[in-house]
């Protein structure tokens, strides 16, 4: 299970972007989080990964931190899967250091064995976010968050990794967090739809929503 209590955030001396947020997220359930930009959907997923540490509040996972060595049980799929990558590591390199290598999951994520000896650089942008998806779901992997995972693939890619993770989740008993602008597909792939705008106390000037 994971809780988020009480978490409050800001970049520096920015305005907050996150104010008082509670929320807890049973082991295997499927959570869709949702709303308009600028909310800190992302900056929530980064804090829920332990990729940023919250100003107040704690994120716990089974009742304690994140580790802070070894595997994280909860790991993050962003939007923009070159700036997951190291531009320096071929993709056999990149995902020999994730540890995944069930030949299975490459397979039904249609990941070419020619693309494992390319750059990053030689690949589409739905080809290198198979790869990120591929390196997030070690054996330990016990919540994905998939932050606009799916936006810049075309609908028939969309699908085919979607049905993948949700197949894949069901048989692991993985979590997920799904962050989406698309309701619709958050219904499609989320048991429980949560409004961020409603669990966070912060005022967002209308000329950035
Ligand atoms: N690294 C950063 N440094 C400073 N400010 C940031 C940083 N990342 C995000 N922000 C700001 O924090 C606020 C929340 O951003 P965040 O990306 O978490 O929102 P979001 O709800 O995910 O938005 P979107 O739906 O557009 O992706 C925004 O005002 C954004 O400009």
């Amino acid at each position: 299970m994971i809780e988020v209590n009480h978490v409050s955030f800001r970049y520096e001396t920015a305005p907050w972007v996150l104010k008082d947020v509670s929320l807890a997220i049973e082991e295997g359930e499927r959570v869709a989080l949702v709303g308009p930009s600028g909310y800190g959907k992302s900056t929530l997923a980064k804090i829920i990964a332990g990729y940023l540490q919250p100003l107040e509040g704690e994120v716990l996972w089974e009742g304690k931190p994140l580790p802070q060595y070894g595997y994280c049980p909860v790991q993050l799929v962003y939007q923009h899967p070159e700036k997951a990558l190291n531009p320096r590591w071929k993709m056999k390199l990149s995902l020999a250091e994730s540890g995944v290598s069930d030949p299975r999951i490459l397979q039904e994520l249609g990941i070419q064995q020619q693309w494992l000896e390319r750059w990053p650089n030689e690949l589409s942008g739905g080809e290198l976010q198979r790869f990120c998806v591929v390196r997030a779901l070690g054996e330990k992997t016990r919540f994905l968050i998939a932050d606009e995972m799916s936006t810049m693939l075309d609908a028939m890619n969309q699908a085919h990794i979607w049905r993948f993770l949700l197949r894949h989740a069901a048989e692991k008993k993985m979590g997920m967090i799904s962050i989406t602008h698309n309701l619709y597909l958050a219904e499609q792939v989320a048991d429980r739809i949560i409004d961020v705008p409603s669990i966070n106390r912060i005022q967002v000037k209308a000329e950035n929503l």
